[in-house]
């Protein structure tokens, strides 16, 4: 598909209007794998447009049909599946698909192949599966071959490189004959995501115990229930910076509630520091803004690092400037995550600069340009966290407007019904 840019603008500096948030890409791949597991006993309400969980939904149908065939064709290697960019569908088919029996070849992107699996793989190898590398040792795509027999009951998994790949363990744990003991070694990194995981398995009727580095799940059978997902806080995030650079908001969220699975809901507290107040009524979040100094100086994002972006891009386009801390699993997401901030940032003449473990701004030079281009690095987070600078900067050029499709489909045609105006770049 042509990749097409679009041309971002905003008269005035207010904004007000009702958002209808698609539901989070991270709940709902969650929930399809349980789904799957439960043989339909538990099954996905609100079902996400994001098309990470688009493209899983449809592995897992496929992966359906191949069991309904006959048993000739099932010891073929039956297909290839290639998940392109959707990081959590990788991470956690290279846990389900070794369960199935099938042989498949696992695939992605360019940028999957370079986003390493080994630890996980490493994992699923010590559990019984026959898994090996179709390129590089430690990167997709893999090959699982047919045959799982469980050889152990508990391992130990690195936890400071992606909880990702203990989700996908915690996922299939009560599936596994022998279930499943789990010792983190060294620091538990997204710890808020492997707890989203425990509670959905919970309300799928799966319990666990958890003490100190250790997580244990027995084989259980899961109950008939519904899993609704909600809707994706990481998405409300753009919201709440593009309300932060306003000198008035007033905009409705439907659907988030104050008590959420997932870790991003701190968007609002984080957001408090800018000015914005959330408050809960009618079923969603109103956000309003107030301005006001901004006094915090320092923001661990260890637990939530799919809001780094937006809270980075928000100070800089502020002038504040801020340290952060928890930014290392940054370098290994849909882009290097860093890097694309640092380059990004100093078109506005702000600077990220490495501190060992802290990443501090300078924003001393910072200077608003009458118009600026934002490249995106194949990374729906680079676009949709840039966007908010349209209310600053009169004509902002954002590259391949469709990456935001990853998580957020209908982030532009939301930002039209606010009051901006995005055309596409001829
Ligand atoms: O489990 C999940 O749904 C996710 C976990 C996080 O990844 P890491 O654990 O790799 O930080 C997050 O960045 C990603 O977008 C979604
Ligand atoms: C890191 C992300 O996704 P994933 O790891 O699932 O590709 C993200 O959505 O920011």
């Amino acid at each position: 598909m042509a990749k097409h840019n679009i041309i971002l603008t905003k008269q005035g500096k207010t904004v007000n209007g009702t958002v209808q948030l698609t539901g989070s890409k991270s709940e709902c791949n969650r929930a399809l794998i349980i789904e799957a597991l439960s043989g339909g006993k538990v099954k996905v309400e609100n079902m996400s447009d994001a098309a990470d969980a688009v493209t899983l939904k449809e592995v897992l149908n496929q992966q359906f049909e191949v069991e309904s065939q006959d048993s000739e064709l099932k010891t073929q290697d039956l297909r290839l599946v290639n998940i392109g960019p959707a990081g959590t569908a990788m991470r956690f088919l290279t846990a389900y698909l070794p369960l199935q029996g099938n042989e498949v070849t696992l695939t992605g992107s360019e940028r999957m192949q370079q986003r390493p699996i080994g630890i996980l793989v490493d994992a699923m190898r010590k559990l019984g599966a026959e898994i090996s590398y179709v390129n590089n040792e430690g990167y997709p795509p893999i090959k699982i071959h047919s045959g799982f027999q469980q050889q152990t009951s508990r391992i130990g998994i690195k936890g400071d490189i992606s909880s990702q790949y203990i989700t996908a363990l915690l996922l299939i744990a009560s599936s596994l004959p022998q279930g499943l003991t789990l010792e983190i070694e060294g620091e538990l990194t997204s710890r808020p995501y492997v707890e989203m995981t425990l509670a959905m398995l919970r309300q799928a009727g799966i319990r666990h115990t958890w003490a100190d580095n250790v997580i244990t799940i027995e084989n259980q059978p899961f109950t008939e229930t519904a899993l609704l997902v909600e809707p994706d806080w990481s998405a409300a995030s753009y919201w709440y910076a593009i309300a932060a650079l306003s000198d008035e908001a007033e905009l409705f969220l439907p659907g988030l509630t104050s008590y959420s699975l997932q870790g991003d809901s701190v968007i609002t507290e984080l957001m408090a520091n800018f000015g914005i107040t959330s408050v809960f009524k009618d079923g969603g979040v109103y956000l309003t803004k107030e301005p006001k100094p901004i006094f915090r100086k320092i923001f661990d994002l260890k637990e939530c690092p799919d809001l780094a972006q937006t809270i980075v891009v928000v100070c800089a386009a502020l002038g504040h400037d801020a340290s952060f801390t928890g930014l290392e699993t940054l370098k290994i997401k849909e882009t290097d995550r860093i890097l694309a901030l640092q380059t990004e940032l100093a078109k506005i003449g702000v600077k990220l600069i490495e501190k060992g473990q802290v990443y501090k701004l300078d924003c001393s030079e910072k200077q608003i340009p009458q118009r600026m281009f934002v490249s995106t690095y194949d990374d729906h987070r680079m676009a949709m966290a840039f966007a908010p600078l349209a209310t600053l900067i009169p004509e902002l050029e954002i590259e391949d407007a469709d990456v935001v499709e990853k998580s957020y489909p209908a982030f532009w045609t939301d930002l039209e019904k606010v009051g901006f105006k995005v055309e596409v770049k001829a």
